[in-house]
């Protein structure tokens, strides 16, 4: 009897427990959950809007033809580089002839133009992007010639179409069509071309921001460099194309782990190898990922604002974190891009050893590329890889290393931010947009802009679906020639809509094209 009735209390416990969890998914779903912004209602359509073909088009297939590579820190293709500044400087006659705008050549190939505004009372802001590619690899693994600049299926294809030089030529076009037409800004703004991010900026965005404080430039009411993109099937259980504006940077950590052995007659060998204790060392690394912070960075804020768009299932996981959080970093840790989301990344990206075939190698060294998730440090990560490896033999050496960037912020009275949401609405209305803040997942130029404006945000009008993240960087790079337009008209709205002195409502219309 006694045990019926424990029973009893416990099930009625157990129920009550239950339900009240119930109570609360189902609250925080429906009526916590925040409403992000949609689509105000509309305000006079802006029909402004910029057609790209013709010379449009092949000025920016002219662009992918420059094969302006950087390969390490001031190691960099000048002569390639110089034709990409040339043709910049040839290519828009209102943007080099305008009185409103002044242009100079900063560290060599590095470009800095300053459109003059009538009201000096609006703090100017800052567009920028970098013109130099990364290497070609695999080049007969390319569909097409990756300096051709062909479009194919719709796609124009080269190194350079979605990193960055769609952001570059895609200001550029939007600037030449805004002087053409009359367009007199009120607020003032710069736009800074480099020519060496993807070595670390050091000559290019250095040169610019430091050109810009020699201009007296204080402040910047905010700063847009390339960064996160549309996503389209990309974030599981969301339908609809996501524009995610980098608010945050990822900090990035690269060691080299090397390791010296006796060397020797390759017939008389060690138990161990170098190269044995080095891959020993790798397998480690890649099968112990760095821990899950999903929950405790800017990642929350993205699934918040997108959750009330998602499919039901995945929507009240999303607006229960405190809940699902075990599960959602499981499920997002399954794929290479959501999983740069939720934790400091690991890559090995370099390995060399051996002289001979019939030499014991004496040498081997590796090197491991981390960026580092907003919740943690260039220390805890080393801190983490050492611990693990745990091998004495082993020197470490920090190649590089930054710590990630300040928090800029999102909210509705953020100007910065809202122009942009603004601008990839009126862009991808048509396709029902979302737009959220999050954390870039790699690295820009923006860290050399930090004392200008905690307003920094990493976004390119670029619209990817799922096979689109592995061309950065990688085989096949390529644009729609839809997109290429999306983009220019892009940055069209985006100066138009950052030329008002306060934030207006959305005229959401999109171009569905
Ligand atoms: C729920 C969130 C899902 C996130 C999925 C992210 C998919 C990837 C999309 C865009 C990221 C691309 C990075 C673009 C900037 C790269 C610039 C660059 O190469 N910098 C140099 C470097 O980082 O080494
Ligand atoms: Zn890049
Ligand atoms: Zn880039």
């Amino acid at each position: 009897m006694a045990a019926r009735r424990f029973v009893s209390s416990v099930c009625g416990f157990l129920s009550s427990i239950f339900a009240l969890l119930l109570i609360i998914v189902i609250t925080r779903t429906f009526v916590l959950a925040p409403r992000k912004h949609s689509a105000e209602p509309c305000q006079p359509q802006d029909t402004d809007f910029i057609k790209v073909e013709g010379e449009l088009l092949e000025r920016f297939q002219a662009a992918i033809r420059f094969q302006g590579v950087s390969y390490t820190p001031h190691v960099y293709n000048g002569e390639e580089l110089a034709k990409t500044r040339d043709f910049i400087i040839k290519s828009y006659p209102k943007v080099h002839s305008s009185p409103l705008v002044e242009y100079e050549v900063v560290a060599n190939y590095s470009l800095l133009y300053t459109v003059r505004g009538s009201d000096a009372l609006l703090t100017p802001f800052l567009l920028m992007g970098h013109f130099d590619v990364v290497p070609v690899e695999n080049r007969e693994k390319w569909e097409e010639d990756p300096f051709g600049g062909n479009v194919k299926n719709g796609f124009i294809y080269g190194r350079g179409t979605i990193d960055n030089k769609q952001t570059v030529f895609g200001i550029l076009e939007s600037v030449e069509y805004l002087l053409k037409n009359g367009f007199q800004p009120k607020r003032s703004f710069y736009l800074a071309f480099g020519h060496d991010e993807e070595t670390g900026g050091l000559e290019g965005a250095a040169g610019l921001a430091e050109r810009l404080r020699e201009k007296g430039v204080e402040k910047l009411e905010f700063v847009l460099d390339e960064g996160m993109t549309v996503l389209d099937g990309i974030v599981p259980g969301l339908d609809k194309p996501v524009a995610l504006i980098g608010s945050s940077e990822k900090g990035s950590l690269t060691l080299k782990m090397s390791i010296n052995c006796t060397g020797g007659h390759s017939s008389m060998p060690e138990k161990e190898s170098c190269i044995g204790a080095m891959a020993r060392a790798v397998s480690l690394l890649e099968n112990n990922p760095q821990p899950s912070m999903f929950g405790t960075g800017p990642e929350k804020a993205t699934f918040e604002h997108i959750a009330h768009k998602m499919a039901l299932p995945f929507r009240v996981v999303m607006s229960n974190l405190w809940l699902f959080t075990p599960a959602v970093s499981w499920m997002l840790s399954r794929k290479p891009t959501t999983n740069a989301i939720i934790r400091t990344t690991t890559a090995v990206t370099m390995f060399n050893a051996g002289v001979k075939v019939n030499v014991i190698a004496p040498y081997a060294e590796v090197v491991v590329n981390h960026r580092i998730h907003p919740s943690s440090t260039v220390q805890e990560t080393l801190n983490y890889d050492k611990q693990l490896v745990n091998d004495p033999r082993i020197q470490w050496d920090i190649i590089a290393a930054y710590e990630p960037l300040p928090k800029s912020p999102y909210g509705d009275t953020d100007f910065g931010y809202q122009t942009i949401r603004m601008s990839a609405e009126q862009v991808w209305a048509y396709a029902g947009v979302v737009v959220a803040p999050a954390t870039l997942i790699a690295n820009t130029d923006t860290r050399h802009y930090l004392n200008f404006s905690e307003n920094i945000y990493r976004f390119s009008p670029t619209y990817m679906y799922p096979d689109d993240p592995p061309r950065f960087h990688g085989v096949n790079e390529r644009i729609s020639v839809k997109n290429w337009e999306q983009a220019v008209n892009f940055y069209l709205h985006l100066i138009k809509n950052a030329d008002e002195a306060k934030l207006q409502p959305l005229h959401s219309h999109g171009h569905e094209l």
